[in-house]
């Protein structure tokens, strides 16, 4: 279980100014107009219960990137906390947080996040690398993963040589190689085309039956929402406008901002 509970964070160069101007509710806007500073995060509180699909989505600016650093430990929450699987995150030493993030969260990301002078199985790998798995067991991992993404006629093939799902397809590759148990996904198929993004929809939901993995899937795109979700949260301006599995939302939007989503997608 991935919980937040009440977590708020802001960037900015008074955090505590700032923050109590949130305490007292004054708002995203009012905390720009005053303090010139931005409130990404208003007491969030979520629970993802281990092994499932959830979707959070939201406009560019949302705070849903600073939701998945939350979750992986990248920043730590001003005011709240942040537990995965039992673990106070924010809590964490240095030291147990590099552990942490190897052995529990696998990122998958927008821009692949491929290295262009390695080859498909060395990129695949390199999660395993990191953890210090010898060669032959990193090769075959990599493989066996690679297999099941469709891309096993390219282990020696270099990311340029790729279509932008296929290098996606390796990203995914590389993420469930690792075998961490929750993979956060940051917007990763937005840059490609609808074609190839219902296509790799359709493996992540296979993957999900298969692995029962918790996964965290952000995106702007109520349809993919739609297509993913078990349970799905909408973000607007930092805060929780909605949670509920995507039938709910369509059928009965929280407010005017979710109810726009809802009409953006054809149903
Ligand atoms: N390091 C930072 N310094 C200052 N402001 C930041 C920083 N990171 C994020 N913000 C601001 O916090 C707000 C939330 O940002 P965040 O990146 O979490 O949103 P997002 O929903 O992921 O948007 P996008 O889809 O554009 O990445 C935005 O207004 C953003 O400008």
């Amino acid at each position: 279980m991935i919980r937040l509970s009440h977590v708020t964070h802001l960037f900015g160069d008074d955090i505590r100014q700032g923050l109590a101007a949130a305490r007292q509710q004054a708002g995203r806007d009012r905390i720009r107009q005053t303090l010139d500073m931005t409130l990404a995060l208003d007491d969030v509180s979520l629970d993802i219960p281990t092994g499932e699909l959830f979707v959070v989505m939201g406009l560019s600016g949302s705070g849903k990137s600073t939701l998945i650093r939350l979750i992986n430990g990248l920043i730590r929450p001003q005011i709240g906390r942040v537990d995965v699987d039992g673990t106070d995150v924010s809590g964490l030493s240095p030291r147990d947080l590099v552990r942490f993030r190897r052995n529990r969260i696998a990122m998958v990301f927008q821009s692949f996040g491929l290295f262009p002078h390695k080859t498909v199985g060395e990129n695949a790998g390199f999660g395993l690398a990191i953890e210090g798995l010898g060669r032959a067991e990193r090769d075959e991992r990599a493989r066996h993963w690679l297999t099941r993404v469709g891309l096993e006629a390219y282990v020696d093939a270099y990311p340029a040589e790729l279509s932008g799902g296929m290098r996606q397809r390796v990203g995914l590759a590389r993420a469930l190689a690792v075998d961490a148990p929750i993979l956060l996904m940051d917007e990763p198929f937005s840059a490609l085309d609808p074609v190839t993004r219902n296509d790799l929809q359709g493996l992540v939901l296979e993957l999900e039956a298969e692995l029962q993995r918790t996964i965290v899937f952000v995106t702007h795109d109520f349809s993919e929402a739609e297509r993913l979700a078990g349970r799905m949260a909408v973000l607007h301006e930092g805060r929780i406008a909605q949670t509920g599995t995507p039938a709910e939302i369509r059928t009965a939007p929280a407010d005017a901002h979710v109810a726009a989503f809802v009409a953006s997608a054809v149903a």
